[in-house]
């Protein structure tokens, strides 16, 4: 490319940034035009085009195959949650002996390659940090939220305001003109808490940010709400929050064809952001991913993504009032077999299997109701009393498994919960594990109701089903042996253990993209182990029937 087309690609690409409006879309700015601005959509197959009512979105210009990565890219920035600051490196995420900052003391990193690297953003943060730390009653660092706005401002005065990285956060939508009130407030309350962390006294102060008006501060909220992405481990642990805004264009169904997802962390290097397809995606196809839990039933699917992104889904799932969605539905109270969708105010709904036209009881909503309240109680207790949090999902669901499928809500969501408690529970040979297994597969039955295959979380949900089938067996008493006929014992369990993982095995390889990523290391590692183990299993049956032969 000559010098002149450089400059004028990039004029244009300037112009573009500068003249967007994004609350309020133009023809001129939802066009071709928008492309020009984010150089990794070079030859990825995906370009930015305008739909009335969702504004841009990604759309495909070729086909790609579940598994294919459209998109990978370090996120402009990325922080750590508070809980992981202590345990991993805030720099390249790792989970490793990591040493803290001197100064401040909060943030921490694996190496001294990781500290250098990140200096010229922390050196802000430091002071930053301390600053806020003193002032806060008891210590604690900033929210999340805080942190990585703050680096989003100190990053924006070391890359210019001028540049295509900085041009890109411009251009992320901003929700400003729609916002509820009360949405209005916490920003108001939020932006008081940048203001201070940032240490601005001023309107100038601001300035120096890119800041030129409550307005512009609102903005920014709007657009760190509306457009940032949970950053998380190799096996979808909640780690932080990112801000990319490329794969941000990314519009949302509860019936997505792509995922976002951060498949590995490599030491020394920042985390990589992946867009993966995890269905048949075609040329003029729209790129759509999930903002919120598509295991959630509409109501509150709908519900957080009003609070959040301030849009009403139209998606086939949610605009499906009629056909059974196991997301919230009981087992048929006439055939036990089939599915009864559970609609308001008396209606009737056809049974899946016999057919039968009925009611759900008040007893069984009403039971729901109490269910879906004792799991907002137990995720509240989780991190403080586990103990309870547990006794409380355990007791829940006894009261509706017996009319609830695996796949419904809250049941599905409670079944999660108490398997992450059981598992921080467990203590070595304390015969909780067969416990741990039964209900791990039953999360397992319901996420592949749920999901198409490859999803990233039926990927984690069978690998960890998996892991649990190797854990060492408890030593059972016949009685109860013969009472649990799941899971299997001895060689039979290593099979299940081995089928299991090598669903994983090929899940991963979808739902994170080629060569699956961290978890897909770890599974391959399992695997391996299993078949030594069932090598040796083998060897020993062979020298029974030998010894037994001779002794004849
Ligand atoms: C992360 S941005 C997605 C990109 C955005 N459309 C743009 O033009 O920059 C999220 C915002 O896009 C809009 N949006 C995303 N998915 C939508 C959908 N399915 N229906 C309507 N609006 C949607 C909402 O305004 C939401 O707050």
């Amino acid at each position: 490319m000559s010098f002149k087309e450089l400059k004028s690609k990039r004029d244009a690409r300037l112009n573009q940034a500068g003249t967007a409006q994004p609350s309020v879309l133009s023809e001129k700015e939802t066009g071709n035009d928008q492309n020009q601005l984010y150089s990794q959509l070079d030859g990825s197959g995906l370009i930015i085009k305008s739909v009335s009512g969702r504004g841009r979105g990604l759309w495909a210009t070729t086909t790609m195959k579940p598994g294919s990565k459209l998109l990978s890219l370090p996120p402009h920035i990325h922080v750590l949650s508070a809980r992981f600051l202590d345990t991993h490196c805030s720099r390249c995420t790792i989970e490793a002996e990591v040493r803290r900052c001197t100064k401040c003391l909060t943030v921490s990193y694996c190496s001294t390659d990781c500290q250098r690297e990140d200096w010229k953003l922390h050196k802000e943060e430091c002071k930053a940090i301390l600053r806020w730390k003193a002032a806060s009653p008891d210590g604690t660092p900033p929210a999340d939220s805080i942190r990585a706005i703050g680096r989003l401002l100190w990053s924006r005065k070391l890359m210019k305001a001028t540049s295509d990285w900085w041009l890109e956060v411009n251009a992320m939508q901003s929700n400003r003109d729609v916002l509820s009130l009360e949405t209005q407030e916490s920003f108001t309350h939020f932006a008081q808490s940048l203001v201070m962390y940032l240490d601005v006294n001023s309107p100038e102060g601001l300035r120096d940010f890119g800041i030129d008006s409550a307005r512009d501060l609102v903005d920014l909220m709007s657009k760190f709400a509306a457009n940032s992405f949970t950053l998380t481990s190799s096996n979808l642990s909640s780690l932080g929050v990112a801000i990319s805004p490329l794969p941000a264009l990314i519009n949302h169904s509860c019936q997505p064809n792509a995922v976002i997802v951060f498949p590995r962390a490599t030491a020394t290097k920042p985390p990589t952001l992946e867009v993966i397809a995890i269905l048949p995606i075609n040329p003029e196809d729209e790129i759509l991913a999930a903002y919120v839990d598509v295991t959630l039933p509409t109501e509150l699917r709908q519900k957080s993504l009003e609070a959040t992104y301030n849009f009403t889904c139209q998606c086939a799932v949610c605009t499906n009032t009629e056909e059974v969605d196991l997301r919230s539905s009981c087992y048929c109270p006439k055939c036990s077999e089939g599915y009864v969708r559970i609609k308001d105010r008396g209606k009737a709904s056809v049974c899946t299997k016999c057919g039968a036209a009925l009611v759900v009881s008040d007893d069984v909503k009403d039971k729901l109701r109490v269910a879906a309240e004792g799991l907002q109680k137990a995720e509240k207790l989780q991190w403080t009393e586990s103990e309870q949090a547990l006794r409380l999902t355990t007791n829940i669901l006894s009261l509706i498994t017996p009319f609830s499928p695996p796949s419904a809500h809250p049941r599905l969501a409670l079944m999660r919960l108490q398997q992450t408690l059981l598992i921080s529970e467990l203590r070595p040979h304390d015969g909780k594990i067969d416990d741990i297994i039964r209900v791990s597969a039953q999360v397992v039955s319901g996420l592949c109701d749920l999901l198409p295959l490859g999803h990233p979380i039926r990927a984690v949900a069978l690998a960890e089903f998996g892991k649990l089938l190797c854990v060492d067996e408890p030593a059972l008493s016949e009685e109860d042996q013969a009472r649990n006929s799941f899971p299997p014992r001895g060689y039979h369990r290593l099979v299940l253990a081995k089928d299991t993982l090598v669903r994983a095995n090929n899940e991963v390889q979808i739902g994170f993209g080629p060569g699956g990523g961290g978890l897909r290391d770890e599974v391959r590692a399992i695997l391996e182990n299993i078949d030594r183990e069932m090598a040796v299993y083998r060897k020993g049956v062979t020298n029974l029937r030998a010894s037994a032969t001779q002794k004849k």
